[in-house]
């Protein structure tokens, strides 16, 4: 099951892939011209109500498919008013062919006829709240109508992200929904198709462009609405801090606090003036940390445990102990990975290994992504977290459902840059479900690193996904 705005996600993510919504939109009207060829007979009467989104585009395409039929288009409003291009230009192909259309200005010229049926195009993914008119009035008409009624998506009123129907919605008959059901359609008392409308399955299984659909930014928002990270690491390293937390920033997050030693917090703050170090005393993290540090990072929306904390006994000792008490969400990478398969911890986390630490974790890998998809798929439900598992294709799964994606190049090899997808993912964590944050993540640091390699080639080093990193998440 989709609910409207994952639909969106794989629609975009289809025409990423080579394959255009109008495309979409034709096999959808083709679906919807079968759905009424098993219904109703040649010759029957026919009133498809078409709305000025592409649900109703849909519709204008099914009448294209329905010339046996004695067949009326009515469209709710005037056609320069269709907000969508492809639906505006299926409507034009309509008039210029002569097929008998009709539109309306408002709800009192409104009349359904005494069709054999009537297909319910209004409203489909792209609604929100109780019909509006003069779909109101079109929807009690059909409501009222002896006609048998065909929804196109789902009945005009059900929000498809909830699956609430509102009160003056259509009552469908027949429902002919795209690609999979969408949340509240199987408690209607109508027949519901699922219709294959050619959305490939690569669509939903890489992570494409229209993955970036998951971001949005309010522009009412405060500091801190779009994320308080605090990085944790540094010790015998510096610079992976750093990178983690000014990455975290590129993807958008407001404060980035860096918890480190006070022997490098001063190095690690003379990076950048954008960062803010929190300083503990010593060399290294240690057990005596983590009180101080289990408190501090509860007040954040999401913790990056491991750039630069190195694999010492006491730092790998206080990592687990300050994963048994945290439980939010945390993203472990380097050093910090070997210790998750043993800890018990209520936190979400997102593990990012490259291949060599996943073993390090006890998973496995194959030089396939297909087997590597499968092997990391069972990980991740062994070990019961997200994982990110970077390679040529970074692998993510939740343990039920997994992605690839396919961004970044071999100039990516070079160190940092996982320093830097940690920072993202943990700044991405803060506004959306782990598994999407890793996946979004994955896609965005691979991608940037795709924007400088024109330039810099194999030369490129990880300072320069920084400043690519915004393009590509917020253009
Ligand atoms: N996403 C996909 O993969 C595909 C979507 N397709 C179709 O596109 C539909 C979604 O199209 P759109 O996003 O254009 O949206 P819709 O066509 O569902 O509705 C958008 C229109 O409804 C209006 N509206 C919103 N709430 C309303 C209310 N309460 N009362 C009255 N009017 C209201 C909006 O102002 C807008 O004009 C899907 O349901 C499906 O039928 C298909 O063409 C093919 C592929
Ligand atoms: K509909």
């Amino acid at each position: 099951m989709l609910t409207g705005s994952e639909m969106a996600v794989v629609d975009a993510n289809a025409e990423a892939l080579g394959v255009p919504r109008k495309q979409l939109m034709e096999s959808s009207g083709n679906a919807v011209a079968r759905a009424v060829r098993e219904r109703v007979d040649p010759g029957a009467q026919i009133t498809v109500v078409a709305g000025r989104g592409n649900n109703g585009g849909d519709a204008l395409v099914a009448a294209r498919f329905l010339d046996e039929y004695d067949c009326r288009v009515v469209l709710l409003g005037r056609p320069d008013t269709i907000t969508t291009d492809i639906a505006r230009e299926n409507w034009a192909a309509l008039e210029q062919a002569d097929y008998p259309t009709e539109q309306i200005r408002d709800s009192s010229q409104f009349d359904l006829g005494d069709p054999d049926l009537a297909v319910d195009a209004m409203l489909g993914t792209g609604i929100s709240g109780a019909l509006r008119e003069p779909a109101a009035t079109a929807a009690a008409a059909m409501n009222a109508s002896d006609a048998a009624v065909l929804s196109v998506d789902v009945p005009s009123g059900l929000d498809c992200e909830t699956g609430d129907l509102a009160e003056n919605a259509v009552e469908a008959d027949h429902v002919v929904t795209f690609h999979d059901a969408k949340p509240g359609l199987d408690a209607l008392a109508a027949s519901v198709t699922v219709a294959d409308i050619g959305i490939p399955a690569a669509a939903q299984r890489f992570v494409e462009r229209g993955d970036l659909n998951r971001l949005s930014r309010d522009p009412a928002s405060h500091k801190g609405d779009n994320g308080e990270v605090l990085v944790v690491g540094g010790g015998p390293y510096t610079g992976a801090p750093a990178l983690s937390a000014q990455a975290a920033l590129r993807a958008g997050a407001d404060l980035v606090r860096v918890a480190a030693p006070d022997g490098v917090a001063r190095e690690i703050q003379g990076y950048s003036e954008n960062l803010i170090v929190r300083a503990y005393d010593g060399e290294r993290l240690a057990p005596t940390h983590v009180d101080w540090l289990a408190d501090l990072a509860a007040d954040h929306d999401t913790l990056v445990l491991g750039p630069g904390l190195g694999g010492a006994d006491e730092t790998l000792e206080a990592v687990g102990s300050l994963l048994e008490r945290f439980e939010g969400t945390a993203v472990v990478d380097a050093d910090a990975l070997q210790v998750v398969p043993e800890v018990e911890t209520d936190a979400e986390l997102v593990c990012t290994p490259h291949q060599g630490e996943l073993l390090k974790m006890g998973g496995e890998t194959s030089n396939d992504w297909r087997e590597r998809a499968d092997l990391v798929e069972g990980f991740a439900a062994d070990i019961g977290h997200t994982l990110l598992v970077k390679g040529a294709d970074d692998v993510i799964s939740d343990g039920e459902r997994t992605r690839v994606s396919r961004t970044g190049n071999a100039g990516m090899t070079v160190g940092g840059t996982g320093d830097v997808l940690a920072g993202v993912t943990g700044a991405l964590a803060c506004v959306l479900d782990p598994r999407h944050a890793a996946a979004v993540g994955a896609y965005a640091n691979g991608a940037a690193g795709d924007a400088v390699v024109e330039e810099y080639g194999s030369g490129l080093v990880a300072t320069d996904l920084l400043s690519a990193v915004p393009g590509v998440l917020w253009d």
